[in-house]
């Protein structure tokens, strides 16, 4: 079996990130012993309309902020990578960190439309799926149709802390206090947020720093 550095992906739209994020991305990196979690900033959800989206320069600047002083590491790389379905980012993520082993880690309410995702079967078989319970969407998420297919394949998040035996397709189930923060009550509260944040990024914003930070170098 592979053993290497485990890595946690939580992609997102982050429109606008929020703490949120930060908290559940701190929490499971605990219940998992995750080395290191990174925020895949996406060019795109391919499910959400464009309209209302920030730039992802915007996005990724939110992101920054909001895991400031935090030990996650925020990437666009999906830009540099040209995906934008999550099976080609995870392949393509694979090929070029082959020493790394990855988790995706999403909220409930990802898991309830997990099937609509393109090749939905395919990335569970990539990787582990850690999945966040999140306030008014566990249900849909139980009822899911990944759900269905899934729940034959439970893993508990003790088997990857303690660096047990496991091989994916693996549903493991993170219940903390849940949290209620979302993009949406933040887009609710500020209608303009997007619009605010559509104008060109700053002077000194390379768009190399837009893609990665560094940190995120190919694997020797
Ligand atoms: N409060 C939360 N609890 C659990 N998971 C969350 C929470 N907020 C975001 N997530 C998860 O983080 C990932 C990225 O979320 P995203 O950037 O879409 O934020 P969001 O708050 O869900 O946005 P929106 O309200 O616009 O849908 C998704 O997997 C989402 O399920
Ligand atoms: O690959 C797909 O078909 C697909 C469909 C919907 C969402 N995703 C990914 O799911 C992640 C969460 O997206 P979001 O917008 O809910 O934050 C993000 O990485 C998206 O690229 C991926």
């Amino acid at each position: 079996m592979k053993r290497g550095p485990i890595t946690g992906l939580l992609g997102g739209s982050f429109n606008p990130a929020h703490l949120g994020h930060r908290r559940i991305t701190l929490f499971a990196q605990a219940a998992l012993g995750l080395d290191e979690v990174w925020w895949l900033v996406s060019p795109g959800n391919p499910l959400k309309p464009k309209k209302g989206m920030a730039p992802l320069s915007a996005r990724v600047r939110s992101a920054k902020a909001a895991s400031r002083r935090a030990p996650i590491k925020v990437t666009a790389i999906e830009r540099e990578l040209g995906t934008r379905y999550t099976v080609d980012t995870l392949r393509a993520l694979k090929r070029r960190y082959p020493h790394r082993r990855f988790v995706w880690l999403m909220g409930s309410d990802n898991l309830a439309q997990f099937h609509r995702w393109r090749n939905w079967r395919q990335i569970a078989r990539e990787m582990p799926i850690a999945v966040i319970a999140r306030p008014g969407y566990d249900h849909a998420a139980v009822a899911s149709p990944a759900m269905a297919w899934l729940r034959d394949h439970r893993l508990s998040p003790a088997r990857l802390r303690n660096r047990g035996e496991w091989s994916a397709p693996a549903l493991i189930e993170l219940r903390f206090d849940p949290d209620p923060r979302s993009a949406t009550q933040i887009r609710r509260a500020d209608p303009d947020w997007a619009e605010d944040h559509a104008g060109p990024p700053p002077r000194d914003e390379v768009t190399h720093s837009l893609i990665h930070d560094g940190h995120t170098g190919a694997d020797a």
